[in-house]
């Protein structure tokens, strides 16, 4: 018998209880690592890997599409501690200008996300695949808006809304639990919609892209920046499609798609295409991969410094062997290496993807909805 809608949310919710304990939220980082069980997170991280067995032969890739919403799901549930140690609240990439500080830079990236959008004061907006409410505090504060965020991971939501509690901007924002691929908001509800390197785990961007367009005004915005292949990508090269692998298991993407695919569903959907830029293509001094690519050249200020540690390839082998000596000696809970192992061919296709300019994290699109005639 398939599960309900509700019966998949109820699992959902309790596994995350079970997972990281009646106070899920309040910790973070590698304290709420510390503090997982150890059989959840087992499970966790077995119902994540699954599918990622190196196969890439079509029967594979549709494994990994079908079931796009619980291995995101247990995706998130094994890694949103490492992302939040090593990268902070925003789960996200972006350009940095020189001098600029790395929290500067991520915020900057999504004001201008906000400011393609047209989000404006006392505007209902949605973010899809808010992550822990890191952009949405952001632009909540920066704009006014009233935003609501949209994720289907239990434990994100759960600090989302403590973090939101936290800034005292519960009454602006709030945060529900659903899948993208199938909205339970009434149509024609939101102003102005964003997405921010989330609806890149959607198995078919008509889905998501069309649950967009419903639930936005006519006359809405909605603007995003999207996880995609380049037009320099070519599927049947095995070099190229080795990083598109690489990233796919590292980030939890049943697929990545190419660009055209994605400006071709925003169409497809009903969306007016009003702006399409590669952001990652540039002549930028400073590129958005520098965290991960560990060129010490490239950081911008001293306060930094900490930050790029983590990131760069001598932190992460510094945490993987922490995470193993931990694991092994019954500190961390079992899985814990296979993850940091995980992020790390995420952390290496992103870079290769990046220098040989075959993936981008930041094809913006602006698309509206038309009026009703
Ligand atoms: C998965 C999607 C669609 C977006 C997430 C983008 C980035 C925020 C992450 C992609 C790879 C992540 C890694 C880390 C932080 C978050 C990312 C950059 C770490 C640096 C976290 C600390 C670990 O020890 C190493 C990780 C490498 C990958
Ligand atoms: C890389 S994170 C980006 C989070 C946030 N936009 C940010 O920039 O901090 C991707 C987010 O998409 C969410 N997500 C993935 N699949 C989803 C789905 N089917 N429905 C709702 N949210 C989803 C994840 O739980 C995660 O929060």
């Amino acid at each position: 018998m398939t599960e309900t809608q509700q019966e998949l949310r109820q699992r959902q919710a309790q596994f995350a209880k079970e997972l990281y304990g009646d106070d899920i939220g309040a910790k973070s980082g590698l304290s709420a690592l510390l503090s997982k069980n150890n059989s959840a997170q087992q499970e966790a991280v077995a119902k994540y890997l699954r599918h990622w067995d190196g196969k890439t032969d079509e029967e594979a890739e549709q494994r990994r599409l079908d079931d796009y919403n619980e291995a995101t799901h247990s995706y998130y549930n094994v890694v949103t501690d490492f992302y939040e140690y090593g990268w902070g609240s925003s789960f996200h990439f972006s350009r940095f200008y020189p001098g600029e500080s790395f929290s500067a830079s991520v915020a900057r990236h999504e004001h201008y996300l906000a400011y393609k959008a047209g989000i404006k004061e006392g505007d209902l907006v949605l973010d899809v695949g808010c992550g822990i409410g890191g952009p949405a505090r952001e632009i909540c504060t920066f704009t006014g808006a009233n935003i609501i965020g949209l994720n289907n991971n239990d434990y994100q939501l759960a600090k989302a809304k403590y973090y939101a509690r936290k800034a005292n901007l519960d009454k602006k924002l709030d945060f529900v639990k659903g899948d993208f691929m199938k909205m339970e908001f009434e149509p024609n509800t939101f102003d102005k919609v964003y997405a921010i390197e989330a609806t890149c785990h959607a198995p078919k961007l008509e889905g998501v892209y069309g649950e967009i367009y419903k639930v936005l005004k006519p006359g809405g915005v909605f603007a995003v920046y999207e996880w995609v292949m380049t037009d320099n990508y070519d599927e049947t090269n095995p070099e190229h499609r080795k990083i598109a692998y690489e990233i796919e298991l590292g980030d939890g993407i049943p697929k990545m798609f190419p660009a055209d695919v994605a400006r071709e569903a925003l169409r497809n959907v009903g969306f007016e295409v009003l702006e399409e830029k590669d952001l990652a293509d540039n002549e930028d001094k400073v590129p958005w991969y520098y965290p991960l690519s560990g060129e010490w050249k490239y950081v911008q200020t001293i306060g930094d410094l900490a930050t790029f540690f983590r990131t760069s390839y001598l932190g992460r082998k510094v945490t993987t062997t922490m995470v193993t000596v931990m694991e092994k000696i019954g500190i961390a809970p079992k899985g814990s290496r296979d993850v940091t192992l995980a992020l790390e061919e995420a952390a290496v296709g992103l870079v290769a993807g990046g220098k040989s300019k075959l993936f981008t994290p930041m094809m913006l699109f602006v698309a509206r909805k038309p009026e009703e005639n």
